[in-house]
Protein backbone atom coordinates (compact mmCIF):
# COMPACT_ATOMS: atom_id res chain seq x y z
CA UNK A 1 0.00 0.00 0.00
CA UNK A 2 1.36 3.26 -0.98
CA UNK A 3 0.36 6.55 0.92
CA UNK A 4 -0.87 9.41 -1.03
CA UNK A 5 0.57 12.87 -0.98
CA UNK A 6 -2.49 14.22 0.85
CA UNK A 7 -4.12 13.48 4.17
CA UNK A 8 -6.58 10.55 4.32
CA UNK A 9 -8.71 10.44 7.41
CA UNK A 10 -11.51 7.94 7.91
CA UNK A 11 -14.72 9.38 7.44
CA UNK A 12 -17.15 8.20 10.18
CA UNK A 13 -20.72 7.63 10.73
CA UNK A 14 -23.07 6.12 8.00
CA UNK A 15 -24.30 9.46 6.81
CA UNK A 16 -23.01 10.99 3.92
CA UNK A 17 -21.91 14.66 4.09
CA UNK A 18 -23.04 15.44 0.62
CA UNK A 19 -25.46 17.34 -0.92
CA UNK A 20 -26.09 14.38 -3.66
CA UNK A 21 -27.77 15.97 -6.09
CA UNK A 22 -24.45 18.85 -6.58
CA UNK A 23 -22.29 15.20 -7.66
CA UNK A 24 -21.89 15.10 -11.10
CA UNK A 25 -23.13 12.61 -13.44
CA UNK A 26 -19.52 11.38 -13.99
CA UNK A 27 -18.57 11.52 -10.33
CA UNK A 28 -21.93 9.19 -9.69
CA UNK A 29 -20.08 6.70 -12.09
CA UNK A 30 -16.87 6.78 -10.80
CA UNK A 31 -18.71 6.26 -7.02
CA UNK A 32 -19.80 2.92 -9.20
CA UNK A 33 -16.84 1.70 -9.94
CA UNK A 34 -15.03 2.45 -6.72
CA UNK A 35 -18.02 0.85 -5.01
CA UNK A 36 -17.23 -1.90 -7.47
CA UNK A 37 -13.91 -2.27 -6.76
CA UNK A 38 -13.82 -2.18 -2.98
CA UNK A 39 -16.28 -5.19 -2.69
CA UNK A 40 -13.85 -7.06 -5.16
CA UNK A 41 -11.32 -6.13 -2.46
CA UNK A 42 -13.34 -7.08 0.18
CA UNK A 43 -14.19 -10.76 -1.48
CA UNK A 44 -10.20 -11.15 -1.68
CA UNK A 45 -9.94 -10.54 1.81
CA UNK A 46 -8.27 -6.83 1.61
CA UNK A 47 -8.93 -4.62 4.33
CA UNK A 48 -7.42 -1.40 3.31
CA UNK A 49 -6.66 0.55 0.45
CA UNK A 50 -5.48 3.72 -0.58
CA UNK A 51 -6.50 6.48 -3.46
CA UNK A 52 -3.78 5.30 -5.32
CA UNK A 53 -4.62 2.39 -6.31
CA UNK A 54 -8.05 2.58 -6.19
CA UNK A 55 -6.83 5.16 -8.76
CA UNK A 56 -5.11 2.27 -11.03
CA UNK A 57 -8.35 0.03 -10.17
CA UNK A 58 -10.62 2.29 -12.40
CA UNK A 59 -8.00 4.25 -14.60
CA UNK A 60 -8.49 7.52 -13.17
CA UNK A 61 -6.02 9.59 -11.80
CA UNK A 62 -5.35 9.64 -7.43
CA UNK A 63 -6.56 13.46 -7.09
CA UNK A 64 -9.69 12.69 -8.67
CA UNK A 65 -10.11 9.87 -6.49
CA UNK A 66 -9.45 11.67 -3.36
CA UNK A 67 -11.81 14.29 -4.64
CA UNK A 68 -14.30 12.06 -5.14
CA UNK A 69 -14.22 10.75 -2.26
CA UNK A 70 -13.50 13.70 -0.07
CA UNK A 71 -17.33 15.22 -2.39
CA UNK A 72 -19.02 12.69 0.16
CA UNK A 73 -16.88 13.40 3.32
CA UNK A 74 -14.74 10.11 3.13
CA UNK A 75 -11.02 11.30 3.57
CA UNK A 76 -8.78 8.80 4.09
CA UNK A 77 -5.67 8.69 6.30
CA UNK A 78 -2.01 9.62 5.74
CA UNK A 79 -0.25 6.56 5.26
CA UNK A 80 -3.20 4.26 5.98
CA UNK A 81 -5.80 5.11 3.25
CA UNK A 82 -8.84 3.82 3.88
CA UNK A 83 -10.93 1.22 5.74
CA UNK A 84 -12.17 -1.30 2.45
CA UNK A 85 -15.37 -2.02 4.47
CA UNK A 86 -16.56 1.12 5.61
CA UNK A 87 -15.57 2.94 2.73
CA UNK A 88 -17.49 0.25 0.61
CA UNK A 89 -20.70 1.38 2.91
CA UNK A 90 -20.27 4.92 2.75
CA UNK A 91 -20.89 4.89 -0.86
CA UNK A 92 -23.30 2.65 -1.32
CA UNK A 93 -24.98 4.77 1.32
CA UNK A 94 -24.23 7.88 -0.84
CA UNK A 95 -25.68 5.55 -3.98
CA UNK A 96 -28.56 4.13 -2.68
CA UNK A 97 -27.62 0.69 -2.32
CA UNK A 98 -28.41 0.49 1.28
CA UNK A 99 -31.73 1.01 0.34
CA UNK A 100 -33.41 -2.22 -1.08
CA UNK A 101 -34.65 -1.07 -4.84
CA UNK A 102 -37.46 -2.95 -6.61
CA UNK A 103 -37.48 -2.72 -10.27
CA UNK A 104 -39.41 -4.74 -12.85
CA UNK A 105 -38.50 -5.57 -16.19
CA UNK A 106 -40.60 -4.96 -19.49
CA UNK A 107 -40.12 -6.67 -22.42
CA UNK A 108 -38.19 -9.97 -22.31
CA UNK A 109 -35.73 -11.18 -25.67
CA UNK A 110 -33.01 -11.75 -26.07
CA UNK A 111 -31.83 -8.50 -23.70
CA UNK A 112 -34.44 -9.02 -21.14
CA UNK A 113 -33.65 -12.66 -20.73
CA UNK A 114 -29.89 -12.18 -19.82
CA UNK A 115 -30.16 -9.19 -17.86
CA UNK A 116 -32.91 -11.38 -15.63
CA UNK A 117 -30.58 -14.17 -15.39
CA UNK A 118 -27.62 -11.48 -13.97
CA UNK A 119 -27.29 -12.12 -10.29
CA UNK A 120 -25.08 -8.79 -9.65
CA UNK A 121 -28.03 -6.79 -9.45
CA UNK A 122 -29.12 -7.97 -5.98
CA UNK A 123 -26.11 -7.63 -4.67
CA UNK A 124 -26.48 -3.58 -5.33
CA UNK A 125 -29.78 -3.97 -3.81
CA UNK A 126 -31.70 -4.20 -6.85
CA UNK A 127 -34.67 -7.07 -6.80
CA UNK A 128 -36.21 -7.59 -9.83
CA UNK A 129 -39.83 -8.45 -8.71
CA UNK A 130 -41.30 -8.83 -11.93
CA UNK A 131 -41.09 -8.84 -15.54
CA UNK A 132 -43.64 -8.44 -18.62
CA UNK A 133 -44.03 -9.25 -21.73
CA UNK A 134 -46.91 -9.11 -24.75
CA UNK A 135 -45.96 -12.58 -26.00
CA UNK A 136 -48.19 -15.07 -24.55
CA UNK A 137 -45.87 -18.14 -25.22
CA UNK A 138 -43.19 -16.18 -22.37
CA UNK A 139 -45.87 -15.54 -20.15
CA UNK A 140 -45.70 -17.66 -16.44
CA UNK A 141 -42.38 -18.32 -17.33
CA UNK A 142 -39.55 -18.18 -14.81
CA UNK A 143 -36.23 -16.55 -15.70
CA UNK A 144 -33.70 -16.00 -13.63
CA UNK A 145 -36.23 -15.77 -10.01
CA UNK A 146 -38.19 -13.84 -11.90
CA UNK A 147 -41.54 -15.10 -13.66
CA UNK A 148 -42.87 -13.22 -16.83
CA UNK A 149 -46.28 -11.73 -16.69
CA UNK A 150 -48.73 -10.36 -19.44
CA UNK A 151 -49.15 -6.98 -19.86
CA UNK A 152 -52.10 -6.77 -19.14
CA UNK A 153 -51.30 -7.54 -15.34
CA UNK A 154 -48.95 -4.36 -14.93
CA UNK A 155 -51.09 -1.92 -13.73
CA UNK A 156 -52.43 -4.40 -10.48
CA UNK A 157 -49.10 -5.77 -9.92
CA UNK A 158 -46.94 -2.17 -9.79
CA UNK A 159 -50.47 -0.97 -7.59
CA UNK A 160 -49.28 -3.68 -5.13
CA UNK A 161 -45.73 -4.47 -5.54
CA UNK A 162 -45.22 -0.75 -5.31
CA UNK A 163 -41.86 -1.13 -7.54
CA UNK A 164 -39.06 2.51 -7.92
CA UNK A 165 -37.98 1.36 -11.01
CA UNK A 166 -38.54 0.20 -14.58
CA UNK A 167 -35.95 -1.51 -17.14
CA UNK A 168 -37.38 -1.38 -20.45
CA UNK A 169 -36.11 -4.11 -22.87
CA UNK A 170 -38.60 -3.63 -25.19
CA UNK A 171 -38.64 -2.54 -28.98
CA UNK A 172 -38.30 1.16 -29.97
CA UNK A 173 -41.37 1.45 -31.31
CA UNK A 174 -43.44 0.24 -27.96
CA UNK A 175 -40.78 2.16 -25.93
CA UNK A 176 -43.00 5.28 -25.33
CA UNK A 177 -46.09 3.86 -24.56
CA UNK A 178 -44.48 1.64 -22.11
CA UNK A 179 -42.98 4.66 -20.10
CA UNK A 180 -45.86 6.34 -20.34
CA UNK A 181 -47.67 3.60 -18.94
CA UNK A 182 -45.38 2.60 -15.84
CA UNK A 183 -45.06 6.09 -15.14
CA UNK A 184 -48.91 6.52 -14.97
CA UNK A 185 -48.18 3.64 -12.31
CA UNK A 186 -45.51 5.23 -10.09
CA UNK A 187 -42.31 4.65 -11.28
CA UNK A 188 -39.56 7.01 -10.51
CA UNK A 189 -36.85 5.58 -12.93
CA UNK A 190 -36.23 4.26 -15.82
CA UNK A 191 -33.80 2.44 -17.37
CA UNK A 192 -33.99 2.45 -21.57
CA UNK A 193 -32.41 -0.02 -23.28
CA UNK A 194 -34.67 0.64 -26.42
CA UNK A 195 -32.68 3.21 -29.00
CA UNK A 196 -35.25 6.24 -28.49
CA UNK A 197 -35.46 9.03 -26.86
CA UNK A 198 -38.17 8.88 -24.15
CA UNK A 199 -40.23 12.01 -23.32
CA UNK A 200 -41.55 11.77 -19.70
CA UNK A 201 -42.22 13.87 -16.83
CA UNK A 202 -39.30 15.81 -15.50
CA UNK A 203 -39.25 14.35 -12.14
CA UNK A 204 -38.77 11.04 -13.69
CA UNK A 205 -35.46 9.76 -14.00
CA UNK A 206 -34.37 8.04 -17.23
CA UNK A 207 -30.72 6.52 -17.76
CA UNK A 208 -30.44 5.73 -21.51
CA UNK A 209 -28.30 2.57 -22.46
CA UNK A 210 -26.83 2.34 -25.84
CA UNK A 211 -24.25 0.00 -26.48
CA UNK A 212 -24.03 0.88 -30.04
CA UNK A 213 -23.35 4.19 -29.35
CA UNK A 214 -20.35 3.19 -26.87
CA UNK A 215 -18.96 1.37 -29.57
CA UNK A 216 -19.27 3.97 -32.10
CA UNK A 217 -17.30 6.45 -29.77
CA UNK A 218 -14.70 3.77 -29.43
CA UNK A 219 -14.43 3.48 -33.18
CA UNK A 220 -14.16 7.12 -32.86
CA UNK A 221 -11.26 7.18 -30.15
CA UNK A 222 -9.84 4.36 -32.54
CA UNK A 223 -9.42 6.17 -35.37
CA UNK A 224 -8.73 9.76 -34.23
CA UNK A 225 -5.71 8.33 -31.99
N1 LIG B 1 -29.01 -0.54 -25.31
C1 LIG B 1 -28.35 -1.48 -25.90
O1 LIG B 1 -27.16 -1.49 -25.88
C2 LIG B 1 -29.14 -2.54 -26.58
C3 LIG B 1 -28.57 -3.75 -26.96
C4 LIG B 1 -29.40 -4.68 -27.53
C5 LIG B 1 -30.73 -4.38 -27.75
N2 LIG B 1 -31.22 -3.17 -27.41
C6 LIG B 1 -32.63 -2.80 -27.54
O2 LIG B 1 -33.33 -3.44 -26.50
C7 LIG B 1 -34.62 -3.79 -26.92
C8 LIG B 1 -34.80 -5.30 -26.79
O3 LIG B 1 -33.85 -5.97 -27.63
P1 LIG B 1 -33.96 -7.54 -27.79
O4 LIG B 1 -32.83 -7.96 -28.66
O5 LIG B 1 -34.11 -8.19 -26.46
O6 LIG B 1 -35.32 -7.66 -28.62
P2 LIG B 1 -36.34 -8.87 -28.66
O7 LIG B 1 -37.18 -8.65 -29.86
O8 LIG B 1 -35.62 -10.17 -28.49
O9 LIG B 1 -37.22 -8.65 -27.34
C9 LIG B 1 -38.22 -7.68 -27.21
C10 LIG B 1 -39.27 -8.26 -26.27
O10 LIG B 1 -40.22 -7.24 -25.99
C11 LIG B 1 -41.52 -7.83 -26.05
N3 LIG B 1 -42.46 -6.76 -26.32
C12 LIG B 1 -42.77 -6.17 -27.49
N4 LIG B 1 -43.66 -5.19 -27.29
C13 LIG B 1 -43.91 -5.14 -25.96
C14 LIG B 1 -44.74 -4.33 -25.15
N5 LIG B 1 -45.47 -3.35 -25.65
N6 LIG B 1 -44.75 -4.58 -23.84
C15 LIG B 1 -44.01 -5.57 -23.30
N7 LIG B 1 -43.22 -6.37 -24.02
C16 LIG B 1 -43.16 -6.16 -25.34
C17 LIG B 1 -41.42 -8.87 -27.15
O11 LIG B 1 -42.44 -9.86 -27.05
C18 LIG B 1 -40.03 -9.43 -26.88
O12 LIG B 1 -40.08 -10.51 -25.97
C19 LIG B 1 -34.73 -3.28 -28.35
O13 LIG B 1 -35.29 -1.99 -28.32
C20 LIG B 1 -33.30 -3.23 -28.82
O14 LIG B 1 -33.10 -2.28 -29.85
C21 LIG B 1 -30.45 -2.26 -26.81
Amino acid sequence: MTPSKQPEIPADGDSPNVARADLSTPAVGRLSLYYRELHRLLDAGQMSTNSRDLAAMVNVSAAVVRRDLSSIGSVGRRGVGYDVASLAHHIGVVLGSGVNWKAVMIGVGYLGNALLRYRGFERLGFSLAAAFDTDPSKINRVVGNTRILAMDQLDPVLRELKPELAILAVPSEEAMDVASRVVALGIQGILNFAPTTLRVSSSVAVINVDLASELQQLAFRIQNG
